[in-house]
């Protein structure tokens, strides 16, 4: 049985959906592990959150082979000046990812123009903080392209990079139609300036078929995120050729080892993405991202910076564009700032002991399988 404490914080913005966010920290031999799926994933799919937390607890990671890993900062799908001013408070962040595809109260995708205002701003906030500097916190190499080339002629020169993210959130159409107007608005076709188009885009589409399609049909790089990370078989990505990076998340995918296994299944650039933990969950993605053996793009893990509060003294945010590797452990006064009301942690433990179940059976099941 570990230790075990539940943390909860409002977040600085909303973001997936979300105003607070919570979890539980589990002690083993080995430091602290978090557990913290979101409340819309069921049991099956969280038990392997909590394959991750125990890897931490109990076993730890493999050596890294960096000390720092440099990372973007996370825009969510906020207003123009917001954007702006979250990039420009980054802690010298040189990549962002921002958010697009959002849905409206009513149901529908957010529009083109507010997506478009929203890169714009991204992109006038680096070419401002770019005038007179030469990009501390760029990835040490330029990402590659299907071609092995870096993606643009912009990639050969220090700057800023901008990717976005759509959650699986445009049809094919609208993937199609959005993504040369959000490329031109992030520099794209050699207009000047410190950025100079799309780095890529996450998860354009929520199927594998169309992330492929998308990517036949346009030159922005295509990066795979649900597709690996929900999916039954994350190895579809790589044999329908639908993807020029995959996005790997700890939590999710079941620990750093099994991140470090699958990314030499597939092959591809990976990009290391945070799931919206506290600085004692960060620690994982931290680690996977410092193990990998090659690391060309920023990662996505700057989340801390989304959180009012953290369970550590000091949380795992950017220097210079890049997070120091290091394993933070909950601090009591950090703690009594991010506790949690009682019906929430009472819920965390009826959870905890529910997926225990789930994961210890199924471990059972596997063994005896041979
Ligand atoms: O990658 C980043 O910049 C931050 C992490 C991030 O975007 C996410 C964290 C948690 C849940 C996800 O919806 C979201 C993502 O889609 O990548
Ligand atoms: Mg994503």
């Amino acid at each position: 049985m570990h230790d075990t404490i539940v943390w909860s914080t409002p977040l600085r913005t909303r973001f997936r959906g979300l105003d607070t966010r919570d979890g539980m920290l589990i002690r083993g031999d080995a430091g602290w592990g978090e557990l913290s799926p979101f409340w819309d994933y069921d049991d099956a799919e969280s038990a392997t959150w909590l394959r991750a937390a125990r890897e931490a607890a109990d076993t730890g990671w493999p050596a890294p082979v960096r000390d720092t890993v440099p990372v973007n900062v996370t825009v969510p799908a906020v207003e123009p000046e917001q954007a702006r001013a979250i990039v420009l408070a980054s802690g010298g962040c040189r990549t962002a990812k921002i958010k697009v595809a959002q849905r409206l109260p009513g149901g529908d995708v957010e529009p083109l123009s507010t997506e478009q205002a929203r890169v714009e701003a991204v992109r006038s906030a680096f070419d401002e903080l770019l005038a007179d500097d030469d990009g501390p916190g760029s990835p040490s190499e330029p990402p590659a392209d299907r071609t092995g080339e870096p993606a643009s002629a912009t990639a050969r020169r220090p700057g800023a990079r901008i990717r976005i993210d759509a959650n699986g959130g445009w049809s094919l159409d609208e993937a199609l139609r959005r993504l040369p107007v959000l490329d031109r608005a992030a520099g794209g076709d050699g207009r000047s300036g410190s950025t100079h188009g799309l780095e890529y885009v996450e998860q354009p589409c929520a199927s594998v078929e169309d992330l492929a399609a998308v990517r036949r049909a346009q030159h922005v790089p295509v990066a795979a995120d649900e597709s690996i990370r929900r999916a039954e078989d994350p190895l579809r990505v790589v044999r329908l050729e639908a993807a020029d990076v995959v996005v790997l998340k700890v939590a999710p995918l079941g620990g750093v080892r099994a991140c470090l296994d699958l990314a030499e299944q597939v092959g591809l650039p990976v990009v290391v993405s945070s799931a919206l933990e506290s600085s004692v969950g960060l620690a994982a993605g931290v680690a996977l991202a410092a193990a990998l053996p090659d690391l060309p793009h920023a990662c996505g893990l700057a989340t801390a910076q989304l959180l009012v509060h953290d369970v550590v003294a000091a949380p795992l945010l950017p220097v210079d564009g890049a997070i120091p590797v290091r394993r933070p452990s909950p601090d009591p006064a950090a703690l009594a700032r991010a506790t949690a009301p009682r019906d929430v942690a009472d819920r965390w433990r009826a959870r905890y002991h529910r997926l225990a179940q789930v994961l210890d059976t199924a471990d059972a099941v596997g063994s005896a399988a041979g």
